[in-house]
């Protein structure tokens, strides 16, 4: 069965989001496509201004874009009420914030963070405390239950952000620039925390980051530019062992549109016009004859 054959967890078509600020038109995302399939792991990257935060604010539910579709989990974003959109963030969404004080209450140990989703979804003391005790072992952070926030290092607070946003068995979790207050090490077990829950639990993982070195840690990484997905990294397992290739692809959308690299368009001083040939199995693009 190929991708297309299946219903995605995410499907954005034609997002666009228009911001006006003193009479001035701002367009943060210009026709945005973007499919997740249900299980995968994902990473978005773009540059300071490319998109990111606005795509993730609609597909959490709290913006609406202007035009286009968006579809999570079988919930139409844009026609959700307001007690579908309270169920849709409490139970099939779960998320991670950059910063410890967006995801944790500071004043509650680790245990009661992730009790406090769990009573709010309707869940019973015994289910509560069986599912929390789960949650803090895989996540590596029992020892800390008793503790409160500010006692733990910044990786075990990230990975205990994890366990919150997980308390609800969402389908999807998001993940908006997770270890950027992290240094390398931290990182590293955030993302392996984030690894081991789309594998063992199956959670859709989308991770929203300016860091690129994120491709590294996942199998498709997506790239947004100006409002648009531009291109994708994928990374696969070359032969035998643990050696993995990444190869990038630049994405078609419905209407068969495909940006070219910037630097393959300077390469070549590509203006206005380019000549295509069919090739058996390929396309090849050339700079327009001057003649
Ligand atoms: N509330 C707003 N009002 C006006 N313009 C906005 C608003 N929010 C975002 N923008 C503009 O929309 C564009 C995309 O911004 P967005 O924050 O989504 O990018 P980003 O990739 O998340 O950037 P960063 O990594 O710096 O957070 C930018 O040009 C930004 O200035």
């Amino acid at each position: 069965m190929s991708p297309t054959d299946t219903q995605p967890q995410i499907h954005c078509d034609g997002l666009v989001r228009i911001y006006k600020r003193k009479g001035v038109e701002v367009v943060a995302l210009q026709g945005l496509d973007l499919r997740v399939e249900p299980g995968e792991l994902v990473a978005i990257v773009g540059a300071s201004g490319s998109g990111k935060s606005t795509l993730l604010n609609i597909l959490s539910g709290l913006d609406a874009p202007s035009a286009g579709r968006a579809v999570v989990a079988g919930h139409d974003l844009l026609a959700m009420g307001r007690a579908e959109r309270r169920q849709y963030r409490l139970r099939t969404c779960g998320f991670v914030w950059q910063r410890s004080g967006d995801n944790l209450v500071p004043y509650l140990s680790a245990a009661e963070n992730v009790a406090l989703p769990q009573r709010l979804g309707g869940r019973s003391r015994s289910e509560r405390s069986q599912r929390t005790g789960e949650l803090l072992d895989q996540l590596g952070i029992a020892d800390v239950a008793d503790e409160r926030p500010d006692a733990l290092t910044g990786g075990q607070q990230q990975r205990l952000a994890v366990a919150v946003a997980l308390a609800n068995g969402p389908q999807v979790l998001f993940c908006d620039e997770p270890t950027g207050d992290l240094d390398t090490a931290e990182s590293q077990e955030v993302y392996a925390a984030l690894q081991q829950v789309n594998e063992t639990h199956g959670t859709t993982v989308v991770i929203v980051t300016h860091d690129p070195t994120v491709t590294a840690e996942v199998r498709r990484t997506v790239a947004i530019r100006d409002g648009r997905t531009s291109s994708e990294t994928l990374r696969r397992r070359a032969g035998e062992g643990e050696h993995h290739v990444a190869e990038e692809y630049a994405v078609l959308d419905r209407a068969g549109r495909l940006q070219l690299p910037h630097d393959f368009v300077a390469a070549l001083g590509l203006q206005h016009r380019v000549r295509l040939e069919l090739v058996d199995d390929h396309i090849q693009i050339w700079p327009e004859d001057p003649r």
